[in-house]
């Protein structure tokens, strides 16, 4: 029998967010009447697989002021929800001829995707062993060469490098990108910045028709020899807003060519990912424009530093981070002789470099830079040096914080605040040694640090229900590639194998793996569209990485330039892509005023109008849903936690055993543990759950293992949205018990379904 809906449903519980305001935000995303108002004739009916379907996303609204659902809901046309009376089970019926063209089509679809659905059972999941052979190669040129990405010779040789990879580089820009002449585009858009032909080649190749607004600002400025601080938001292209000046200057110099082999450019990054990707952006930009290509020295932490020393000698560009450009710097050998001469200091996120506990290192190099000798101790950097200054400095980031300056004058801040151009330069004169008195300073983005297309939610839940909450928004968001981010290793830690236990495609990336599992991490989540990289801040600057769609806080960002670089790694480059935030009930305020904070600043600086309070919505999720996932997420992370216990027992023991042997005594497990300071104090809680934890034997483990693949290949019942019922005037009980409405709608690929 078909259903049919009369009466309008209770408004979902979302605490905290309730009201009336709410029902007509409901009633404004109410579905389109379905087709299959009246019932349909028996002959004509066919029962249906839920999962036989062709569902069709639906599209979201640009904004997101009049929208609480859930973002990527599926909807499907001509089906009816029929529950039998006896049994009560809910089944799904469709007319014949759409059943059957509907099955035809997912054959068609089943066969075309079938090479990756093989790709999908040879994935390994994470590992910190070397990478099988494509892996490595598709991580061109990252791995090639332990240690350092050294790019030299000719054109042909680089676009090899670059075009001819087995797989797409996690950096590499240009892998979708055809390689022969017929593919150059018109770039008579770039011709009022004066570049060279050679310049203009490699930009059609890259298909960059045109330039970005930071770039046609401050490209100029520098071919003109400026100094410049550029401020342009997240995905806007500041890479090439430095790299093109200095593929300008290297050509330049390699028309006169000198005996004298100096570096000609000093770019410095905040963190290794983002080095790597400059080079790969820098390799991609100086392919294929008919002239030998600048050698590039990538400098970061984790590689081999000899090789990076070699690499070095013949160097026209070097990027890297402060910490082993500052080692490779302090032990002599004559590099910092030859970074004297250069004549291009870029420092990229500068806000992030120059900020208190990132700046001692940079803070070492600017010295040296300019003088010989050791600094005094609370000397500002460069303060005391009379010789001019002959490099350009070019700083960019799409932030300048406010905490920095205050902190600069002593002063504790709190709060988000962002800082305005004046505070910025009088900020970034104290820290840098321009070479002018005062550079140019260029804002491509005054009204917003935000991409235009980023539509920002938040969702709330108890704290202890994190865990569920973002399980339910990944399902809810299938097939997108989504970055999460967290506040401590710890939590990547944890949240990684709790996910993985949960059979979703997730790759971790903290400072403490090592640097090829790190880079590892990155290329997959590249190559794997619809995967998701579980990070700390080390991912939130700078990353672009294509088609992430989703970026989801896990815990919350804790000033505002975080939240805009975080939010900043998807919807780049005129993409579109969502930012949510998941917050517990006593987190809501704060977060809503840290993001006002970054909009209001827009209202402001534009039009020089009162502030306009910025109210980041509500995502009303489906708790009805998500309490039916709660099972096999906490059985996840029951193994999950399990296996961590485990893993930390061993490292406890293996340094204690370390310790016994240094002190020439046995090693007794069961003796150092009553020893064990804190055993009564606090924590006591948690480590007694971990003694639980790690005391579980491999049966019970095996056990849990087959009771998760129990529950992970059953459907969740989501055949019918709370949300979407309510908000389309339907009475979910009413449905179920057969008198409801014959539309279905809601229902989320991904939840449990197995295709
Ligand atoms: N002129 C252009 N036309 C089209 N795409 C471009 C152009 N310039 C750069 N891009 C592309 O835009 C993307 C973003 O560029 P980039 O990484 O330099 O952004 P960004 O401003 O440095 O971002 P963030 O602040 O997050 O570091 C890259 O994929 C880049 O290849």
């Amino acid at each position: 029998m078909a259903p049919t809906a009369t009466k309008r449903g209770p408004p979902s519980k979302t605490p905290g967010s309730k009201g009336r305001k709410r029902q007509k935000l409901e009633q404004a995303v109410k579905p389109p009447p379905s087709k299959f108002a009246k019932p349909l004739p028996t002959a004509e009916r066919r029962k249906v697989r839920i999962d036989e379907l062709q569902w069709k996303e639906v599209t979201l609204p640009d904004r997101l002021d009049d929208f609480e659902g859930f973002f990527g809901l599926d909807e499907i046309d001509g089906v009816e929800v029929v529950k039998d009376k006896t049994t009560g089970n809910v089944s799904f019926e469709t007319r014949k001829d759409t059943a059957a063209k509907e099955s035809e089509s997912v054959n068609e679809e089943q066969q075309k995707e079938s090479p990756e659905s093989g790709e999908d059972d040879n994935w390994e999941g994470f590992s910190d062993e070397d990478t099988p052979a494509g892996g490595a190669a598709a991580l061109r040129p990252v791995l090639q060469e332990e240690g350092v990405e050294h790019t030299k010779g000719n054109t042909k040789k680089n676009e090899r490098a670059v075009v001819e990879s087995s797989g797409k580089g996690a950096f590499d820009i240009l892998a979708d990108q055809p390689s022969d002449d017929e593919s150059d585009i018109d770039v008579s858009a770039w011709e009022e910045l004066d570049l060279s032909s050679e310049t203009l080649n490699s930009l059609s190749k890259l298909k960059f028709s045109s330039p970005t607004p930071i770039q046609a600002s401050a490209i100029p400025e520098i071919l003109a020899g400026h100094d410049v601080v550029g401020k342009a938001s997240t995905g806007s292209g500041k890479t090439l807003a430095f790299g093109i000046p200095i593929l300008e200057a290297y050509l330049e110099a390699s028309r006169t060519p000198s005996k004298e082999k100096t570096p000609l450019a000093l770019i410095i990054s905040p963190t290794r990912e983002l080095a790597h990707q400059i080079n790969a952006h820098l390799i991609a930009l100086c392919t294929g424009g008919g002239y030998d290509s600048p050698s590039i020295a990538t400098v970061t932490g984790g590689m081999s530093v000899q090789k990076q020393r070699r690499q070095l000698l013949n160097a026209d560009i070097i990027v890297g981070t402060p910490g082993r450009l500052w080692e490779v710097i302090s032990s002599g050998q004559g590099l910092l002789s030859s970074l004297k001469k250069i004549r291009f200091l870029v420092v990229d996120e500068a806000d992030r470099l120059l900020s208190q506990g990132h700046y001692k290192e940079l803070g070492e190099i600017l010295d040296v830079l300019d003088k010989d000798g050791e600094r005094e101790e609370g000397e500002e950097p460069n303060a005391n040096t009379d010789d001019p200054v002959q490099r350009q400095t070019l700083v960019f980031s799409a932030t300048f914080h406010k905490g920095l300056s205050q902190k600069l004058a002593g002063k504790q801040h709190k709060g988000g605040d962002l800082m305005s151009k004046a505070e910025s330069l009088e900020y970034l004169l104290k820290k840098l040694h321009f070479r002018e008195e005062k550079p140019k300073f260029i804002d491509a983005n005054p009204s917003s640090q935000m991409a235009s297309k980023l539509k920002e939610g938040l969702v709330e839940c108890a704290g202890t229900e994190k865990d569920l909450y973002l399980y339910a928004l990944l399902l809810f968001h299938p097939k997108q590639r989504a970055l999460v981010f967290c506040n401590s290793i710890a939590a990547v830690r944890r949240l990684t194998p709790l996910l993985q236990n949960l059979d979703l495609p997730v790759f971790p990336l903290h400072s403490q793996m090592p640097q090829k599992a790190r880079l590892r991490s990155v290329e997959r989540f590249t190559e794997r569209p619809g995967s998701i990289l579980i990070a700390t801040d080390v991912a939130a600057r700078g990353l672009d990485i294509r088609d992430v769609q989703l970026i989801v806080h896990y815990h919350l960002p804790r000033a505002a330039d975080t939240y805009v670089h975080r939010s900043g790694r998807t919807a780049r480059a005129e993409a579109s892509g969502s930012s949510i935030l998941i917050c517990a009930p006593e987190e809501v305020s704060g977060v809503r005023r840290l993001i006002a904070k970054v909009h209001a600043k827009n209202e402001t600086s534009t039009r020089n109008l009162k502030k306009t309070a910025f109210f980041i919505r509500t995502l009303d999720i489906d708790r009805r849903i998500v309490s039916r996932l709660k099972p096999r997420a906490t059985l996840a992370k029951t193994l999950a936690d399990a296996v961590i216990a485990k893993e930390k027992k061993h490292s406890e023991d293996d340094w204690l055993r370390a310790a016994a042997e240094d002190l020439g005594v046995d090693f007794d497990d069961e003796e150092f543990q009553k020893e064990a300071p804190g055993r009564h104090g606090r924590g006591t809680g948690r480590k007694k759950k971990e003694e639980v934890a790690r005391g579980m034997s491999k049966g019970e483990m095996q056990a849990l293992r087959a009771e998760l693949k129990g529950m992970l290949s059953e459907r969740i019942n989501v055949g019918v949205s709370e949300k979407y019922l309510t908000s389309g005037g339907i009475d979910v009980d009413a449905l179920l018990g057969g008198e409801g409405n014959p539309e279905f709608l809601g229902f989320m690929d991904g939840l449990g379904f197995d295709d």
